[in-house]
Formats: C-alpha cells, sequence, structure tokens
C-alpha cells in the first residue's frame, strides 16, 4: 500500500478499504493497517529525518521498497505502543517476505537504532533548535514540507521571528493537519431538518450501543460475523477512517464508501481515531459502552492502548521543541455527544451541518435515502453563504462553475428549492459530472459536461445570464491535508502557478457569467495566499469586480470573526473568509464574495 502511494501516486483513502475487503482484512486488523498506513504517510517528515540519524546510509539513496519498510517500523517504534520486539520482528518480516536476506538485515539493524530511544529523544538530535531555523524546525517537528510551512505562515500573517516562538499559530495549524478529521453531514433543506438528522444518528448509535439480547443483537454485522436476522432493525455498521468516508462520500462511489466502512471497527478505530494523551479517556470510556466483540483478537495483535500515537511527556520534551499546541477552537466544537441530546451534534457553523461521532454514513437512514449528504462542515458554509449573502433583483438563475463531484452543487440545489432558483451546474471532467449528476438528482439542477471558461461561447452558458456563481477552483488542496495524509508530499510549490493561471481564467469567467449587480464566490481547499487573497485581488483590479464583506451573512460573520488581521479587513475593507482546522474544526476553505459592477468589465 504504502509503495503503491509512493510509486504510483495512488491515494491511500480511496485505494486502502477496496484493498482491505479484496484481502479479506477485516476487524482489527483492518484496523492495525488503517492506523498504520495514515499514521506512516502523515509521519513520513518526521519519520525520515529519524531514519537518517539512525542509518548508515542516506535514505534518499535506499531502495523505495526498503524505505517504506523503515518508514513503516519507525511509525510503530515511536508513534504506537505496539512493544519495540514485535515492531522490529514484524516489520523484518515483511521486508524477508517481500524482499530478500540482505535487506531484512539493513532493516533490521537501523530499526534496532531507532528502538534505542523514544521520540522527545530523537526529536531533540534531528529538530533544529526552533529559534535558530524556525522553518525547518516546524517542518521536521510537525511532518509537512518547508514551502507549506512558508504558505501557512504567510496566509496567517505570521513572520519568521513570530515563527521562532512556541505558541505560533502556524504551529497550531501544522498540528492540527495531524488530527484526524470527523466527518460532517449536511441536512438537505427542504428534506431533512438538522435537529431531526442529529435525532435520526442518535438512534441508530444507541441501537448500536443497546445490550445485545437473543432478538436484538447489538453488534452490527461484518464479514466475520455475517448473521443478522432478517427482521432485525438495520443497524450502524463499524466506523471507518473519517477520511476514508469523507473522500469516498464526497466522490459519490458507494461501494467505496461501504469498503471504508467495513474496513474497521469501532473498537478499535475510534481508540486509534482519537487516542492522544488528551483524549484517551473519551475513547476509553466510549469502548466500555460498546458491545462485546463477536471474534477474540489472536494474542499478538497489538491492544487499542498499544496502538495509541505515544506523546512525549511535558518531563521528557526537550526545552527546545514546540510544545503540542492546544486547540481551543476545535475542543470547543469537538465537545462531546450528549448520548440525549441531540442538538450536541449540531455544527458550529454551517446552520445545516451534523456531526456523526462514529459509524458508517450509509446506514444512517437520511443519507441512504438521499435528504442529507457528507460534507465538511467549512464547504457547506461556503456554498450556504453564497445563497445567504444579500442581493438585489432577480435571483432565480444560480451557476456552479466547478462542480464536480458535487457537494457544494447538491446543497445549493436544494436550498435553491424553497427559493425558486434553478442551479446549472459545470464539470469539464465527464466521469465527475456523471457524480454531480448523481448529487443534484430530483433537484432543480442542470449538469453540463463543459469547460467552465467556456462563458459565452457554450449555449448555456451565457455571458450575464446567472445571478449568483459558485466557482469552487482546482487548487492545492493545502486546505485538507488532514484528510489526504500523502498529499503533502505529493504537492510542489511548482504546481501553483499553472493552478493560478487556471484559476484567474475560471474566476474571469464566472464574473463574465455573472449578471450586472450579481454575486460570484471564489472558493478554494487552500490557504495559499498565490491561491486566494492576491488572486483575487488581481482580477479585481483588471475587472473592476467589487469585493463583498463575508461578515453580511450572519454564519461567515461569526467564522470569520475567530480570525485576526489580515483575514477579517483586507485591503480593500471587505473581508474575505480563511477557515481553519485549528481555529474552526474544518478545512481551510477559502472564501471571497466579488459583485460584478453594474456598470460591466473589460
Ligand atoms: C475543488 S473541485 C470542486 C468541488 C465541488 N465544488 C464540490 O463541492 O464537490 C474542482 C472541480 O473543478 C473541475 N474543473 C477543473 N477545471 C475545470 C474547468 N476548466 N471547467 C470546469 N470544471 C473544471 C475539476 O475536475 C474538479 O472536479
Amino acid at each position: 500500500m504504502l509503495v503503491a502511494v509512493s510509486a504510483r501516486d495512488a491515494y491511500a483513502n480511496l485505494t486502502l478499504p477496496p484493498m482491505l475487503v479484496e484481502r479479506r482484512i477485516t476487524g482489527r486488523d483492518a484496523a492495525f493497517v488503517t492506523e498504520l498506513t495514515y499514521g506512516t504517510l502523515r509521519h513520513r517528515g518526521t519519520l525520515d529525518a529519524i531514519l537518517a540519524a539512525g542509518s548508515s546510509r542516506p535514505i534518499d539513496k535506499v531502495d523505495l521498497r526498503v524505505l517504506q519498510a523503515l518508514r513503516l517500523g519507525a511509525y510503530q517504534l515511536l508513534f504506537t505502543r505496539v512493544p519495540d520486539h514485535a515492531a522490529v520482528a514484524g516489520t523484518v518480516e515483511v521486508a524477508r517476505v517481500a524482499l530478500t536476506d540482505g535487506p531484512a538485515r539493513f532493516v533490521n539493524a537501523v530499526l534496532r537504532r531507532v528502538a534505542e530511544r523514544d521520540l522527545a529523544d530523537w526529536l531533540t538530535e534531528v529538530v533544529p533548535p526552533l529559534g535558530d531555523d524556525p522553518i525547518a524546525h516546524l517542518a521536521i517537528r510537525y511532518s509537512h514540507p518547508e514551502w507549506v510551512v512558508r504558505a501557512f505562515a504567510d496566509a496567517l500573517g505570521e513572520d519568521v521571528a513570530r515563527l521562532g516562538e512556541p505558541d505560533s499559530e502556524t504551529a497550531k495549524a501544522l498540528a492540527a493537519d495531524n488530527e484526524r478529521p470527523g466527518v460532517d453531514l449536511a441536512a438537505r433543506p427542504g428534506r431533512i431538518d438538522p435537529l431531526e438528522l442529529a435525532t435520526e444518528i442518535q438512534t441508530e448509535l444507541t441501537r448500536w450501543t443497546r445490550p445485545a439480547t437473543p432478538e436484538s443483537p447489538a453488534r452490527p454485522a461484518t464479514p466475520e460475523s455475517p448473521a443478522r436476522p432478517a427482521a432485525a432493525a438495520p443497524h450502524l455498521e463499524p466506523t471507518a477512517s473519517p477520511e476514508a468516508v469523507t473522500a469516498a462520500a464526497e466522490a459519490s462511489v458507494p461501494e467505496v464508501v461501504t469498503a471504508a466502512a467495513e474496513a474497521s471497527v469501532p473498537e478499535v478505530a475510534t481508540a486509534t481515531a482519537e487516542a492522544t494523551d488528551s483524549t484517551r479517556t473519551e475513547a476509553t470510556d466510549a469502548a466500555s459502552q460498546r458491545p462485546p466483540a463477536t471474534e477474540e483478537a489472536p494474542s499478538e495483535q497489538p491492544t487499542p492502548e498499544q496502538l495509541a500515537p505515544e506523546q512525549p511527556s511535558a518531563e521528557q520534551a526537550p526545552v527546545e521543541q514546540a510544545p503540542v499546541p492546544e486547540i481551543a477552537a476545535v475542543a470547543e466544537k469537538q465537545a462531546a455527544p450528549s448520548a440525549d441530546d441531540p442538538g450536541s451534534l449540531l455544527g458550529r457553523w454551517s446552520p445545516v451541518a451534523v456531526r456523526l461521532p462514529e459509524g458508517a454514513p450509509g446506514n444512517i437512514p437520511a443519507i441512504a435515502d438521499g435528504r442529507a449528504h457528507v460534507q465538511d462542515e467549512g464547504s457547506q458554509l461556503c456554498a450556504w453563504t453564497l445563497a445567504a449573502a444579500p442581493l438585489e433583483g432577480p435571483d432565480a438563475r444560480w451557476l456552479d462553475l466547478c462542480a464536480g463531484p458535487g457537494g457544494k452543487a447538491g446543497l445549493l440545489a436544494a436550498i435553491g428549492v424553497d427559493r425558486g432558483a434553478h442551479l446549472t451546474a459545470v464539470e469539464v471532467i465527464e466521469h465527475r459530472a456523471v457524480l454531480v449528476q448523481q448529487a443534484v438528482a430530483g433537484l432543480p439542477a442542470t449538469v453540463l459536461t463543459a469547460d467552465g471558461r467556456d462563458v459565452g461561447t457554450h449555449p448555456d452558458l451565457p455571458e450575464g445570464g446567472f445571478d449568483r456563481v459558485l466557482v469552487d477552483a482546482p487548487c492545492t488542496g493545502l486546505g485538507a491535508l488532514r484528510r489526504r495524509p500523502e498529499a503533502r508530499w505529493r504537492k510542489e510549490p511548482g504546481d501553483v502557478p499553472a493552478l493560478a493561471k487556471l484559476q484567474r481564467e475560471l474566476l474571469t469567467a464566472a464574473l463574465r457569467a455573472a449578471r450586472p449587480g450579481g454575486l460570484v464566490a471564489y472558493v478554494t481547499c487552500s490557504p495559499h495566499l498565490a491561491e486566494t487573497r492576491v488572486l483575487v485581488a488581481d482580477v479585481c483590479r483588471r475587472t473592476g469586480a467589487e469585493p463583498v464583506d463575508v461578515r453580511g451573512v450572519p454564519e461567515a460573520a461569526a467564522a470569520a470573526d475567530l480570525n485576526p488581521t489580515p483575514e477579517r479587513v483586507s485591503a480593500s475593507r471587505a473581508a474575505a473568509l480563511q477557515l481553519w482546522p485549528h481555529r474552526h474544526g474544518t478545512d481551510a476553505m477559502f472564501l471571497s464574495l466579488l459583485r460584478k459592477p453594474v456598470g460591466g468589465h473589460d
């Protein structure tokens, strides 16, 4: 799996679940594999620095398969509670089977050296002092490429001097990327009320956690324990990895959603998803309420405790090392859901967001029958803000210029029902246009497979033909790194100029499509300034488009108010919205609202 991700550019969150199913890896084994895969990919930067120090050979000269084995072993040694002897022996065995005795001996030697110290000790050795080289320090400490550290610092308005302090926001943003994200659902307006959806979720959770009786088995069926009485009510399937669920669900691929759901079991997945030192108690409490597993874990299996990521204790933490920051905003948002209060599942920003604390979305009836869909709350808020922003004049023709796979199109079209609006959704890639079609099924929407830049030449994309336009542009995705563990190592600074060119062309086309006085929402799931504020300022200068203050929409205002300058008030004195995982608990989405001037533009 790790070799497929590195050598063949595979996406872990889409490739792993079907691979587990194909190889019939289920239950605790699946949870263990998932944890090792995502953890190893996420912490690659830190692991490589440690392996470089512990290896007699430069690691960039080491065969890729050997290097992946080393990363996998070092991850177990330093970030989990798997016993050292099991981590080394297991990894060496993999190397022996997949490679030959020579590489296996090398893996053995390097891992034994890594095992001589704990993570805190290694960090003291391999991370440069914060005050000497803040960028390199943060890059290795939080396992991000240096250019991403710089991009986050720029977007957060922190200069190098500030980065040298232990409590910088950049450090918090980077740390948040290493946390596993939750799964958010959007209650589609007109189809289900958010509180009703929350109640439906709680009913399912209660059913699942109810003690087993012969008539009503509490534990859901798994491939290993398929017996489910035909008359039994539908039970919640085992918890899947949040990254896999969201990626698969946002891509609207039902088979993959199911595969993702079946890839792990709640006993282990919850512990591995949430077990940091600060949340372990919560995970343990939740585990104690769960129904008994139908199968015993093999004795050599790691326990949830062993899988828990290892954090250096306060005493162990080296003086120079930036502490893992507290994430107050996220902690507040992610307060533990109460068993009796569905309101505790409601989102904090989007009026239609509901959290799914565990379980597979596909087993919530509202998801199965299309009254709700899986969508990060930040994405929901962006679509909502466009629909809710004040607009004078006609308001029935809405356009989504980059619609695939259809998350925002589905929400916009659902909002449009009560408002008498019709959505035109454009997507250039054919199979993604099919996904958009599925996402808007039954809603007032038309899907076009077309290039969004063809406004004015495509017969269904007339200039000045739309009242509200969304351009959710293709981007580096630096705002969604917590969902895609390998993405941070795949993108390069050299990708930015070509993307920025396409983004500029699409935003300019969106402004052509808007009627005079109409609104355009420019959205990216990246906080990189070249893709966000710099680009928008440039297009405004060239087209005369007028930035609109997002604080005109109450929900966006609440989220924008969490941001200090520079996002709150830009040079044009109109606030854009920059969301952050560490502040808002959402992906780092950017939104700028623009109004097409009544006098037209070039
Ligand atoms: C960030 S994604 C949009 C996500 C989508 N709005 C959602 O919420 O599900 C960008 C999409 O734009 C599409 N795209 C890229 N270039 C395009 C173009 N020139 N015209 C139309 N769509 C384009 C990509 O294929 C991709 O599906």
